[in-house]
């Protein structure tokens, strides 16, 4: 949660006679009080499955861990049961999709109020895959952004370019623009943009079709984030590719606050691996 305390913010006067506003500090200053340390299903597990993981985190993590937040974002058929085998702990749940609106005949979807009864805190938005197979718009993205926030929900806005626009130098324009259009009109502060989380994906990293990256590939991406959106947003994690063998190195790249785990983490002690690394890590910073 974004710290009040932590964002320097300097109201002066510019040149032209406006108030501008300088931010001051703001590299990781929001994401000092916890690193981000996520989980999808995506479209795996019974609800069966998905408790049991639920309890064996819970159980393992104990009181949590010092320096990270963790989160597990699972299918809707389990967010309940999720939620309710995570609750007291410190993990929190999350849905991968919600509609902007509160209810209506929009068949097959569900509401951010539907997702926060379930014990959703988080909303998982605009992952690549939706935008590719679902037609999910960055328009789309920013009326689901705005539902979360007028629910007290976090939307975490899944952002990322395909491998072409990689090959052509293009990654930084083509990130900033989503992020750009999907928080148009929020703003700044506790119940605006300090309650959202950014998560860099880029598609081309992501999946069984994907390849891990370099730090240095992602790191001029990692770097604009930071400096549009570092000081602003609750964090602004990493996702693709993300293993126990590689968390640490991308948690070291400028501007990560945290990490958004696929396959990796869909075995419990995968995900436990990679919040060790995180813990070793938030330590080493302190
Ligand atoms: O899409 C992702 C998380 O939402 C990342 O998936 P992988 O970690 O399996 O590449």
């Amino acid at each position: 949660m974004a710290d009040p305390h932590l964002r320097h913010r300097i109201a002066v006067r510019g040149q032209g006679g406006g108030a501008v506003l300088l931010r001051t500090d703001r590299r990781r200053a929001v994401n000092r009080p916890g690193l981000w340390i996520g989980t999808s299903f995506k479209m795996h597990k019974t609800r069966a499955e998905s408790v049991a993981y639920a309890q064996r985190l819970h159980s393992a993590l104990g009181e949590g861990i010092a320096g990270v937040r963790a989160f597990v974002i699972p299918s809707a058929t389990s967010l309940a049961e999720v939620s309710g085998a995570l609750a007291g702990g410190p993990v929190l749940a999350g849905a991968q999709n919600a509609h902007w609106a509160d209810q209506g005949a929009w068949t097959g979807e569900i509401s951010v109020p539907q997702a926060a009864d379930a014990g959703a805190a988080i909303v998982e938005l605009g992952h690549s895959e939706r935008r590719e197979h679902f037609a999910e718009t960055d328009t789309a993205v920013r009326r689901k952004v705005a539902a979360c926030l007028h629910h007290r929900l976090r939307p975490l806005v899944c952002c990322g370019e395909r491998a072409e626009v990689f090959a052509r130098g293009g990654s930084v324009d083509h990130v900033l623009a989503q992020v750009a259009a999907a928080l148009e009109g929020v703003p700044e502060g506790e119940d605006g943009l300090g309650r959202v989380l950014v998560a860099y994906e880029p598609v081309w990293a992501i999946g069984e079709s994907g390849r891990p990256p370099e730090p240095e590939e992602i790191a001029p991406v990692l770097a604009a984030l930071d400096a549009e959106w570092g000081g602003r947003v609750s964090g602004v994690l990493y996702g693709g590719s993300v293993g126990p063998g590689n968390a640490a190195d991308l948690l070291r790249v400028p501007g990560v606050g945290g990490l958004f785990v696929g396959r990796s983490a869909w075995d419990v002690t995968g995900f436990l691996e990679i919040l060790d690394r995180a813990r070793e890590y938030a330590g080493s910073t302190v």
